[in-house]
């Protein structure tokens, strides 16, 4: 099975490692210090003590790979965009491209069966690009849930979890995702195929709504922002918001508000990806996050006062750093 990962950061790189050991054809698109640090000495993951090595090929030239049977996003939901060119070399009339991102993918209105069917979402996919130029036909959904960081170059850390949900947007249980979901298994990983891979989306994004942009503006952890009564509180009026919105979408959330702030407090003192590109000086992610569903809302003609105070708050912080 020809797996490229496109991005082959702290999560594409944890994937990387443990698909290459399970004896897929692995390639990974990185750059920079990382990339040449890859190259020289391979990728190590260290999960707990263990240290696990492989030597998958890496570039930062995808056109050396020719098709794939598999692309695995894990950039940074707003890069995206930026490597759909780079990208079409990889993709064969089979190849299937699997959205391994928080936030809402590009392909979330194909197969779904409303007034919004086959709509692009303009903050997550400026001119409907990634729909038209990668494909909503070739997605396959994806929800990551373990925590991973780059500890150095070329050194992947590994926090907690090896959770991956595939599904097709159908739900269709199609050959495919059956297979990649096996060869997942064969890794070590968990990756359940769902029927309704949307609920799994939303399950996941409704912790990024609220605690990624609440710890970017006041630094707390997910342990404080769940626990400080009034933070806690601004959490839980944007997860409303995001839920009247999901629901108007069908979704259907399989725990309450209550019960998913307290899984996010008892992670512990963990600070989320934004906070922790904001004291790298990354790029926030901003959008996927937080303005689609804003968007969502509009969409759907649904309020989201809350949201929109903490997007304009957030947005304002990222912009002043340079990181938005
Ligand atoms: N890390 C985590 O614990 C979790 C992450 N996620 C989600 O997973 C997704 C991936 O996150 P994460 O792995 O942390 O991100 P990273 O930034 O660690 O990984 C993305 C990698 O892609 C590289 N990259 C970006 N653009 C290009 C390009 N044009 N060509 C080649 N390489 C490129 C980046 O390089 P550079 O650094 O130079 O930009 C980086 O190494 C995100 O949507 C995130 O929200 C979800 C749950 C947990
Ligand atoms: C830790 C968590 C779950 C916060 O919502 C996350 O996904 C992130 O940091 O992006």
């Amino acid at each position: 099975m020809k797996i490229c990962i496109y991005g082959a950061g702290a999560i594409g790189g944890y994937l990387g490692v443990q698909l290459a050991r399970a004896g897929a054809d692995v390639s990974l698109v990185a750059r920079g210090a990382h990339l040449a640090a890859m190259k020289a000495n391979g990728l190590r993951l260290l999960i707990g003590d263990e240290e696990r090595v492989a030597h998958p090929r890496c570039t930062d030239n995808p056109a050396e790979l020719g098709p794939q049977d598999f692309v695995i996003i894990c950039l940074k939901a707003h890069s995206i965009t930026g490597v759909i060119d780079a990208m079409q070399p990889l993709l064969g009339p089979k190849t299937r491209i699997v959205t391994a991102v928080n936030g809402i993918p590009y392909w979330y209105f194909y197969k779904h069966g409303n007034e919004c069917e086959g709509s692009a979402l303009e903050s997550i996919d400026p001119g409907g690009r990634q729909w038209k130029e990668l494909g909503p036909e070739r997605a396959i959904g994806c929800v990551v849930y373990p925590a991973t960081e780059i500890e150095a170059p070329g050194v992947i850390r590994h926090v907690y979890g090896d959770r991956f949900p595939l599904g097709e947007p159908s739900g269709e249980k199609s050959a495919d995702v059956e297979a990649l979901s096996a060869m997942f298994v064969k890794a070590g990983l968990q990756a359940p195929v769902l029927e309704n891979i949307r609920d799994e989306i939303w399950l996941k994004l409704w912790g990024n709504v609220c605690f990624n942009p609440i710890s970017a503006l006041t630094h707390a952890t997910l342990d404080v922002i769940g626990s400080d009564p009034g933070t806690r509180a601004v959490a839980k009026s944007m997860m409303v918001e995001a839920q009247t919105i999901a629901e108007r979408f069908g979704i259907r959330f399989r725990v309450d508000v209550e019960r998913r702030i307290e899984g996010a407090r008892k992670v512990g003192a963990h600070k989320t990806s934004m906070l922790q590109d904001l004291e790298r000086s990354r790029p926030m992610e901003i959008d996927p996050l937080v303005t689609v569903v804003q968007e969502m809302g509009t969409l759907s003609k649904i309020p989201t006062p809350s949201i929109d105070i903490v997007l304009a708050l957030v947005a304002q912080r990222a912009k002043i750093a340079e990181l938005y």
